[in-house]
């Protein structure tokens, strides 16, 4: 690279394993970026393995990537894990595909159900499932044993599947069923991967090591794929009437499937299985939040008295009490900026330039969306825990324009209205319900906002109010 006139500058990478090492020498490589962009500025090449990479680190250069240039920045990493999620190619993937018309139609069907306006049909329809999804979910709780530890995760997950599925697919299954059981895990599992990087990413000689993990994986999509296809699709096909309006998401995409000649099944499958997917994400995020409150009873306490108010202890709280609640949504945005997981690499689609330095075609370029996250550039306290930085003086929500937990642009996150709205009606219910405590001190891993499959224990208390 150093041929290349003006590339930007950065460590000198070793054979074969190019600045990998760099890496290993701090809890999340993006802290590591961020103490490289000290020494080698905001803007810094870096090889991982033999991948030329880009590391852009404040604000200005992040927008240039997402927003200015977003269509030079429109494609993905080509990691063999990523056509291992995906039926043997990550262009079947909505998040992880390079950029193409086809890419252009799967976000546009999405847009309507998986962004979802304030005033819609589709935002009713979300307000109505969480609530219906919120009793079942109650009802499985209640069966565990209170003031003791237990496994949370696998019923929250539970019922966040039932949330996306009743919505997109209106279909929703038994907590009692063994396969649904089943796809759940393994849908965690790959969100759990996903968030994972791992040194054949970039050394893919490697390979030859990984091979039982990645039988695993293409396993888990499989198995996932065969659900989707039998407990779902098959019955949307027999009862849809192309006449009538989409009755679901499901129902658009099987319409689209015959109007577009450029749509294939397998696109079909292959896009709702990334949205029924992004459950796992919704679920680790509610477990991440429960840390935040376990570990921050005060914050808590102040949440349980924003529902109790609101709800005047007398009804369940919904979705449309969210906009009342400033405080809960504050605490979820600020467990995100704490967990400050990465936006998915970006790749050049061309040759082209940033801020003078010349970005040839074929460029990983990692956004450090970590310094935007914590630094005290952006933040006062920055590693504490302060739900109120997302409060204006009038006690309404505010984002500072430097916070893109979902990123921006071109390929922003399509599901970010779904999590704000599921998330909160789960937290809610939970916190009026329920003290929350750990045995013990709860550890996450920086930098990601997923938690284990099999992770931490909660213990709930009732409330005796
Ligand atoms: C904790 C929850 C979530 C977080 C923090 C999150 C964050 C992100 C980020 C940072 C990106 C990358 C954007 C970029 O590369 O510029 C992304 C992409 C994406 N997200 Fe999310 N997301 C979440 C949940 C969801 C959910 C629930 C869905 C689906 C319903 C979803 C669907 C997608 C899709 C389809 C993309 C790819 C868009 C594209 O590449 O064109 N996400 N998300």
């Amino acid at each position: 690279r150093n041929d290349i006139l003006n590339y930007p500058p950065g460590p000198k990478p070793w054979p074969i394993i190019g600045s990998l090492h760099l890496l290993g020498q701090h809890s999340s490589p993006f802290e590591a970026f961020t103490v490289l962009s000290r020494i080698y500025g905001n803007i810094f090449s870096i090889n991982l393995g033999s991948t030329p990479c880009v590391v852009v680190n404040n604000l200005d250069l992040i927008k240039e990537v997402l927003i200015t240039k977003g269509g030079d920045f429109d494609s993905r990493p080509d990691f063999i894990r990523f056509h291992m999620l995906f039926g043997g190619n990550r262009n079947n993937s909505l998040a992880l595909c390079d950029w193409s018309d086809l890419q252009k139609t799967r976000r546009s069907i999405a847009r309507t159900y998986c962004s979802p306006r304030f005033t819609s049909l589709q935002y009713d329809m979300v307000a109505n499932v969480g609530t219906d999804e919120i009793t079942t979910f109650l009802h499985e709780i209640q069966k565990l044993p209170v003031n003791t530890p237990i496994n949370i995760k696998p019923l929250v997950l539970k019922a966040c599947a039932n949330m996306f599925t009743q919505y997109m697919c209106s279909t929703s299954f038994s907590y009692d069923d063994e396969e649904f059981r089943k796809v759940v895990r393994y849908f965690d599992e790959i969100f759990w991967e996903i968030n994972q990087g791992y040194a054949v990413d970039f050394l893919p000689w490697l390979l030859p090591f990984y091979k039982n993990h990645m039988k695993k994986i293409s396993h888990w999509s499989s198995e996932i794929r065969q659900f989707i296809l039998g407990r779902i699709i098959d019955d949307h096909r027999a009862t849809l009437d192309y006449n009538s309006p989409p009755r679901d998401f499901t129902d658009a995409l099987l319409m689209h499937l015959e109007e577009d000649p450029n749509m294939n099944w397998q696109h079909i499958i292959f896009e709702l299985e990334d949205f029924i997917g992004g459950h796992s994400a919704v679920g680790n995020l509610v477990m991440m939040t429960l840390v935040s409150l376990i570990q921050h009873p005060h914050v808590a306490k102040r949440v349980q008295k924003e529902v109790d108010e609101i709800t005047a202890n007398s009804r369940a709280p919904s979705l449309l009490d969210k906009s009342m609640m400033p405080y809960t949504e504050a605490v979820i945005w600020e467990t995100l900026r704490k967990a400050s997981s990465p936006i998915v690499p970006h790749v050049s689609s061309t040759d082209t330039e940033l801020f003078g330095f010349n970005i040839p075609k074929g460029t990983m370029i990692f956004i450090n969306n970590y310094d935007l996250n914590v630094s005290s550039d952006y933040w006062e306290n920055p590693n504490e825990f302060i739900p109120e930085r997302f409060l204006s003086a009038s006690g309404n929500v505010v984002k500072p324009n430097h916070f893109i937990p979902f990123s921006t642009g071109k390929r922003t996150c399509i599901g970010q209205r779904l999590v704000q709205c599921f998330s909160f009606i789960i937290l809610a219910t939970l916190l009026q319900k329920y003290d929350l405590t750990a045995e013990g001190k709860i550890d996450v891993k920086p930098g990601c906002v997923a938690v284990p499959p099999d992770c931490f224990k909660v213990i709930l208390s009732p409330r005796s109010s």
